[in-house]
């Protein structure tokens, strides 16, 4: 055992950087700071699913987080769709309505509000360790195996090993890729229209069935999703429209609602009225990107996480909970090393039983946006092949054994601990 903690430096206090360093706390081998660029943590008002698997995750970083979780889940608020996920149903067309798949899991839809979310974990992080206005601009690797970070204002801070949890732009991530292609997001095409509304004027518009529960509209080249938030005072809409070819300028701008309601100028009446609920001063434009395959989420002791590492599209759902699924098998391996040499090892493991996984969701994600808006090849308006598709992509995603991945990667630090091969 080393005869002093381990410096662990997590950059970025985002969803991921700060489940990493709740769970990080909970061993006494290691030292955690968390650099956060902005001035304090903070998340939009929007609402974030939370699937089973991130529950799953939540718990097993401790009881602290799932009570988090636990406070502030909102649910569908009718019985009949207790258990479901979503509702996928036709929003255009001679179809309009119609119910095209349910999946159901053993919580139902389960969403939280982000930033009373994120307030929840601050709360589990001494003020100590947490540094803000710190913006990494680069990491320099020093003899002897410590890393330097060097920040925007031109402050340092040293550490044994870093995680970058520094989100779709992460300096982390170059730092690690260097000149590779991979090293940067790609747009999508897909851009979303993000609105809150008070409830009560989302069920005088379109009734308390389709404001009280979670449904998403599919239609030609977009979807509409909608649901709860906020223990059900709050009406969360996603309008996306997948048939941008590029985006110029801030990746998030205030929404222009004439271009909103000329995009989603064909649609059925329902949709209709969801997307009259944007006309306010509120609503965003969120450019879409996400991250090619990279081919490490590590070198010697740096490792990214989080969307840093993956960042995907949001029609499976799945962003935030990929990242705190990072964050416990990071934080799981990383309690178990003795001395600074032992950190690569950890980070090894953890690259090896997560990379493959969160990539698959990247490339699902990216499908899923296609079936939404009728337009994967397999599929394009067969309903029936939509269905059964959406069912088993959902379970693949959800019944992931988190726990089961955690001593995987215990199985490989060990091994390559021992100067053991993994290949
Ligand atoms: C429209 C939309 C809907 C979504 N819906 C869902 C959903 O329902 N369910 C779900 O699971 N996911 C969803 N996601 C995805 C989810 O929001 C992200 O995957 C998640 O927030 C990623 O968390 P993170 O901590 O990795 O990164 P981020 O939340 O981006 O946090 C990164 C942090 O790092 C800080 N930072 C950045 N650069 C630096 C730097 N150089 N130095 C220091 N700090 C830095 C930032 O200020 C920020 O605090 C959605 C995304 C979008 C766009």
């Amino acid at each position: 055992m080393s005869s002093r903690p381990i410096d662990v430096a997590v950059v970025g206090g985002g969803m991921g950087g700060l489940c990493a360093a709740i769970g990080l706390l909970k061993h006494p081998n290691l030292r955690v700071q968390i650099y956060e660029a902005a001035h304090q943590f903070s998340e939009i008002g929007a609402g974030v699913a939370v699937g089973p698997n991130a529950q799953r995750a939540l718990k097993l970083i401790g009881d602290s987080t799932e009570a988090a979780y636990l406070r502030l889940a909102t649910h569908n608020k009718w019985e009949k769709h207790a258990n479901t996920f979503f509702e996928y149903r036709m929003g255009m067309g001679e179809k309009e309505g119609e119910l095209i798949v349910a999946p159901k899991n053993e919580t139902g839809q389960a969403t939280v509000h982000r930033a009373k979310f994120l307030e929840e974990f601050i709360k589990l992080v001494p003020k100590e360790v947490c540094h803000f206005g710190k913006r990494l601009d680069r990491i320099e690797e020093l003899e002897g195996g410590r890393i330097r970070l060097h920040f925007h204002d031109a402050s340092t801070a040293e550490a044994d090993c870093v995680i970058g949890a520094d989100g779709i732009h992460s300096v982390v991530r170059k730092h690690l890729l260097g000149d590779d292609p991979a090293a940067n997001a790609v747009f999508t095409g897909s851009v979303a229209y993000r609105g809150l509304v008070p409830m009560e004027n989302a069920v005088a518009e379109i009734g308390e069935e389709f404001a009280t529960n979670s449904f998403i509209w599919c239609g030609d080249g977009a979807s509409v999703t909608t649901y709860p938030v906020d223990e059900g005072k709050t009406f969360n809409i996603v309008a996306i429209n997948s048939s941008y070819e590029k985006w110029e300028g801030p990746s998030v701008v205030k929404a222009d609602y004439s271009k909103i309601a000329h995009e989603f100028g064909g649609w059925g009446e329902h949709v209709t009225k969801i997307i009259k609920l944007l006309d306010t001063d509120e609503t965003a434009a969120w450019s879409m990107w996400d991250m090619p395959p990279a081919s490490t989420y590590c070198a010697r002791t740096i490792a990214m996480i989080g969307d840093a590492a993956h960042a995907c599209l949001p029609f499976q759902g799945q962003g935030a909970g990929q990242s705190i699924e990072d964050a416990f098998v990071i934080e799981s391996v990383l309690g178990l090393v003795e001395k600074p040499e032992e950190l690569a090892y950890a980070f090894r493991a953890y690259d090896r039983i997560r990379r493959r996984r969160t990539q698959e969701v990247v490339k699902t994600s990216r499908e899923m946006g296609e079936i939404l808006a009728l337009r994967l090849p397999a599929i394009k308006n067969n309903l029936d092949a939509f269905k059964e598709n959406v069912q088993w992509r959902m379970d693949w995603m959800w019944h992931r054994d988190v726990d089961g991945e955690r001593r995987e990667a215990e199985i490989v630090f060990n091994r390559l601990r021992k100067g053991q091969s993994i290949d």
